[in-house]
């Protein structure tokens, strides 16, 4: 079973306009959605509908947390919290026409106790594999992720930001960085894909056994002991890219929970991520009849180890 953490959970607001904001002049949105998200939340969504078993666990409070419990649950995903006394955060995004504005709030304040907590409940559950994703909330350092990888035997997957990435000192057996995340964690600018490639092969020599970067539309790559790979992106209408990430590593952990190979995962992945970039907020599209779409992932194998 594969059991998500999502450290600073977020109810997802997604409003669509059709002229920017101004100042001083109220702008009108035509639609508007809400999502339970934060990365680890919606690992678990993408998960559920692709029919492998997952639980969703995390810190949430307050209103806005039991907003995410209730349409987790309403969702038939099931849901083991750890109830704090702040509120669990509301981030927004902002569609136009041609562009995608993102504001994420720092979340509240949650206490090492909270983690305690955690760990408990992860224990209960008996994953196989631990996916933590998302920020650090106030109040929790690199060293409440470390806690967790260290807790058990099972293995852990990690999808944070770059400078966590750098911190982190327990052992990962996935990490999945975005090009920011990447640049972020290694120091170096990230423009073209052998700077990628060069960067997937640093953080690997950091100790993360296998990395999935998420090159947007660019695609992905998986770097592991035995090979490189690219996944070319599918080309398809984007609506918004919010959950972009998420999804292509919920779709690699489904396939390999499956038994699939790196290569067939890292194409499950991208065609995952195709249908969510098609749909608005972080919501779920329908994932079945996959096949047709993987089977138009174009996947190159790098030769050059030396990197
Ligand atoms: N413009 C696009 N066209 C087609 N596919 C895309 C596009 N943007 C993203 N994708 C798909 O989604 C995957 C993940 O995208 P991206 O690298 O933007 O994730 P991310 O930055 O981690 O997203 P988030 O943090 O919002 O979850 C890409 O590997 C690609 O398969
Ligand atoms: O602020 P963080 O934790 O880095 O990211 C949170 C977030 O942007 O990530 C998800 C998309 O990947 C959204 O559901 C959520 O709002």
């Amino acid at each position: 079973m594969i059991l998500t953490v999502t450290l600073n959970p977020a109810v997802d607001h997604t409003l669509t306009v059709d002229d920017f904001p101004e100042a001083d002049r109220v702008a009108r949105a035509n639609a508007a959605r809400v999502d339970p998200g934060g990365k680890g939340i919606n690992v678990s969504k993408y998960l559920a509908e692709l029919e492998t078993e997952t639980v969703a666990t995390g810190v949430v409070g307050d209103f806005l947390g039991r907003f995410v419990r209730d349409r987790l649950s309403a969702g038939e995903i099931e849901g083991d919290f750890v109830e704090i006394d702040g509120r669990t955060r509301l981030n927004t995004t902002i569609l136009t026409d041609d562009a995608e504005f993102k504001i994420n709030h720092d979340g509240p304040r949650v206490s090492a106790d909270a983690i305690d907590e955690l760990l408990e409940t992860i224990e209960r559950n008996a994953p196989d594999t631990v996916v933590v994703g998302g920020s650090l909330p106030p109040g929790l350092g690199p060293d409440a992720i470390d806690r967790i990888a260290r807790a058990s035997d099972w293995e852990t997957v990690v999808d944070v930001g770059g400078s966590i990435l750098e911190a982190l000192e327990a052992s990962y057996a996935l990490c999945k960085p975005n090009r920011e995340e990447l640049a972020t964690a290694t120091g170096r600018p990230v423009n073209s894909l052998e700077d990628c490639y060069d960067a997937v092969e640093t953080l690997r020599r950091m100790g993360y056994d296998r990395v999935i970067a998420s090159l947007g539309a660019d695609g992905a790559i998986m770097s592991t002991p035995e090979e490189r790979i690219h996944a070319g992106a599918l080309e398809t209408e984007v609506v918004d890219t919010v959950g972009a990430g998420d999804s292509l590593l919920a779709g690699v952990l489904a396939a390999l929970d499956g038994g699939a190979t790196d290569r067939e995962a890292l194409r499950t992945g991208v065609a995952v991520a195709s249908r969510v970039v098609s749909v608005p907020g972080t919501d779920i599209p329908p994932l079945d009849e996959l096949a047709g779409t993987t089977d138009r992932v174009a996947v190159s194998a790098s030769a050059d180890r030396s990197r």
